[in-house]
């Protein structure tokens, strides 16, 4: 009688920010946003719903912990939206009347800002649409869990068109270019020790929209050209301007947090470390081999072609580095490389080895396909009455 589907969903790393809403209870950015889906073989979120005549009310669990639905304004709008697609597209009226358990895991650090609310709530979103049988393009409704999260219903690059409709029906995430396009592309994720609790994105964002004149400014003059630019050069697979494009819309994006009052900072010295280690790299190779881009908290995201990855990996130990033997890095493997004339290079342009174990570990990944649904009934993660396979 009962009905289930679980489905998985990857992280997205933007490198046009979204940075603002026009509306905050629809979530209308206030300007166009462009990423890369990660692969999901390194990192994702997967979720498990069922729907039952016999639920008494509808639950969640994330990572094996029961967490309020009916008191997450988020979940619930995209459940009712939703069903209202689900509604009009004749949809049997009967599983609508069903209470749903939702069951999700991260197979990466939650709330750590490594994007866990767009895997989470793409994967909720997409989940639901397979359930009910939906149709079509649902990047409007996961965009109502997290503005992000409709960026993750699509792998290789994705963009978010802000749209002009004021119920946000325009509002949606489209592909780019697959990820197919350049397989080349890699992406190595150093998760910064950081004891600090950040602002979050919602009221950071908020707080920017109210007081920052340079957010005017970037969304006036600034991110539209990004946007046109980069993709040409991802069309192109034109590294050094995806690159400069990319690093200088991450800076642009934190001096606005900067700008906004209070400040919120979310970059530490860690951060500004990474980023002189970048441009030294850079500068020492006389061409661009490696961009960074930082969301709201101190980790870093290099986007860099598979060619570079053993030197930039080299570099990060050689300057960053553990306390023990080598940074942990988790996902694909990083071929060993001798550095030796470009560390001594970029000494000579002034950076200096930092201290030990400021690097908590590191996430070697590449751009990857948008969610899917697991067909196999062995990776459900509720039992067949509906309860957590596993609990925390
Ligand atoms: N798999 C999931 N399913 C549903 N909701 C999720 C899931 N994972 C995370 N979330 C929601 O997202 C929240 C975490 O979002 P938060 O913005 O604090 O962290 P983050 O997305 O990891 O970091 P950042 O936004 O800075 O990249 C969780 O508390 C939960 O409400
Ligand atoms: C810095 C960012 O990562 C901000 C992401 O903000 P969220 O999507 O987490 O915010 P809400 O819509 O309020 O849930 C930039 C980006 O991903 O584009």
């Amino acid at each position: 009688m009962a009905c289930t589907v679980t489905c998985i969903a990857p992280v997205n790393i933007a490198v046009i920010k979204y940075w603002g809403k026009k509306d905050e209870k629809l979530i209308i950015p206030l300007n166009d946003s462009l990423s890369g889906t990660l692969s999901m073989e390194q990192m994702h979120a997967k979720t498990t719903i069922m729907a039952s005549p016999n639920f008494t009310k509808n639950c969640m669990w994330l990572n094996g912990k029961e967490e309020s639905f009916g008191g997450n304004a988020r979940l619930l709008s995209c459940l009712k939206e939703i069903q209202k697609r689900a509604q009009e597209d004749g949809t049997s009226k009967e599983i609508l009347k069903w209470n749903i358990h939702v069951c999700s895991e991260n197979n990466f650090p939650t709330a750590a800002g490594l994007a866990s609310s767009a895997a989470g709530y793409a994967c909720f979103v997409y989940a639901l649409a397979k359930l009910y049988k939906v149709k079509g393009d649902v990047s409007q409704i996961a965009r109502q869990g997290s503005g992000s999260a409709c960026r993750s219903l699509e792998g290789g690059f994705v963009r978010w068109h802000m749209g002009n409709a004021s119920n946000g029906s325009d509002s949606l995430a489209t592909q780019v270019v697959p990820a197919s396009h350049w397989p080349e592309m890699h992406v190595i994720i150093l998760v910064v020790n950081d004891k600090k609790k950040k602002v979050s994105s919602t009221s950071g964002m908020q707080r920017s929209v109210e007081t920052s004149e340079l957010l005017k400014h970037r969304v006036a003059h600034c991110v539209p050209q990004r946007i046109a630019a980069i993709e040409k050069a991802i069309h192109n697979r034109d590294f050094p301007t995806f690159a400069e494009i990319t690093m200088k819309d991450s800076n642009q994006f934190h001096a606005v947090a900067l700008d906004t009052y209070p400040p919120a900072v979310y970059m530490n010295d860690v951060s500004h470390a990474i980023v002189d280690l970048i441009h030294c790299f850079n500068q020492v190779k006389g061409c661009t081999k490696v961009a960074y881009t930082f969301d709201a908290g101190p980790n870093a995201c290099l986007y860099l072609l598979e060619s570079a990855v053993a030197e930039t990996m080299a570099l990060v130990d050689y300057f960053f580095p553990s306390n023990n033997s080598g940074n942990t890095v988790q996902g694909l493997p990083v071929p060993p490389c001798n550095a030796k004339e470009t560390v001594q290079a970029i000494e000579a342009v002034g950076m200096q080895k930092q201290d030990d174990g400021l690097l908590k570990y590191v996430i070697h990944t590449r751009i990857g396909e948008g969610a899917k649904e697991l067909t196999d009934s062995g990776t459900h993660l509720l039992s067949a009455s509906g309860l957590p396979l596993r609990l925390a």
